[in-house]
């Protein structure tokens, strides 16, 4: 199976911005063992700015894009040296790939990054993605978050499954920080306006998405085909049984395309 995973900000950070270096071991303990187990995997990874905020040692969070980019240059470079250390002690190759909103949006480009990923992937090696936070920054050129590229890059790469791994179980009738009585929902079949509505625009202090980048997400990855599955990134074990279907976190239907008949083939 090509499997994209997602993680956020809040499950590789702590608030301060420093490692969360249980996450980190163990998310890339799994991901190494789902591809000694024969899977296609991609990492598309949060935490440049969040990282750049403890590697730089800032009191929070800063509000200024200038700021921003600088916590992501620094950031990036972190997140990197931790991943391929950790890595290479599975014996696993990681390669960086940076985009930006033009990039996706332009169609050489984009078959740039298709070809890039499928030959990374023949070669063994584990491609990690991440926005190009330091040149884009606008509206227009930017992704904005990384659920939303992480759902291109699960569209772009013809995935099989993309899973976000998030600081909460799954999608739940309203936000469960503010709505302590919320509950899990398990599957979704259909993207509904009701479902979307389901979304509290707040996400966590260092993160950027949200519930409702999350939904954009699944929307657009279940109408190209692929499942999506919202699940807790405390616990990256959980991703074995995600890959093998069982029901785990939020998960969201792929609309599956229909048979093409004898003409069409
Ligand atoms: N209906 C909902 N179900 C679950 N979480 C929700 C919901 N609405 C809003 N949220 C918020 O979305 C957050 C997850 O998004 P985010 O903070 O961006 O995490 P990450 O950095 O892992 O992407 C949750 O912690 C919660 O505060
Ligand atoms: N590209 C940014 C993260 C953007 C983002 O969507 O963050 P998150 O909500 O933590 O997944 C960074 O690396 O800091």
């Amino acid at each position: 199976m090509r499997i994209v995973v997602k993680v956020g900000t809040s499950t590789l950070a702590y608030p301060t911005g420093r490692l969360n270096i249980r996450h980190a071991e163990e998310l890339v303990k799994v991901l190494s063992d789902l591809k000694n187990e024969g899977h296609e995997v991609i990492l598309v990874s949060s935490g440049a700015i969040g990282m750049g905020v403890g590697k730089l040692s800032l009191p929070a969070r800063p509000k200024d894009t200038t700021t921003k980019q600088a916590c992501a240059a620094v950031g990036q470079c972190e997140l990197m040296y931790t991943y391929d250390r950790l890595f290479s002690a599975y014996d696993h190759t990681v390669a960086q790939i940076l985009l930006t909103g033009v990039d996706v949006e332009h169609t050489e480009r984009r078959v740039n990054i298709q070809n890039t990923l499928t030959r990374l992937l023949e070669l063994g090696a584990l491609p990690i993605i991440n926005e190009n936070d330091s040149v884009a920054t606008d509206e227009i050129t930017s992704i904005g978050d990384n659920d939303t590229l992480a759902a291109i890059v699960a569209c772009c790469c013809k995935a099989d499954l993309l899973v976000l791994l998030s600081d909460i179980d799954g999608l739940y009738t309203a936000n469960p920080h503010t709505h302590p009585d919320a509950a899990l929902i398990p599957l979704v079949e259909e993207i509904t306006p009701e479902v979307m509505a389901l979304a509290d625009g707040a996400g966590s202090a260092l993160g950027t998405g949200g519930m409702a980048t999350k939904l954009r997400a699944a929307r657009m990855v279940t109408g190209s085909g692929a499942d999506m599955v919202i699940a807790n990134g405390a616990h990256p074990e959980l991703l074995y049984d995600i890959a093998a279907g069982k029901p785990i976190g939020t998960r969201f239907a792929g609309h599956k395309q229909p048979a093409l008949s004898t003409q069409e083939v």
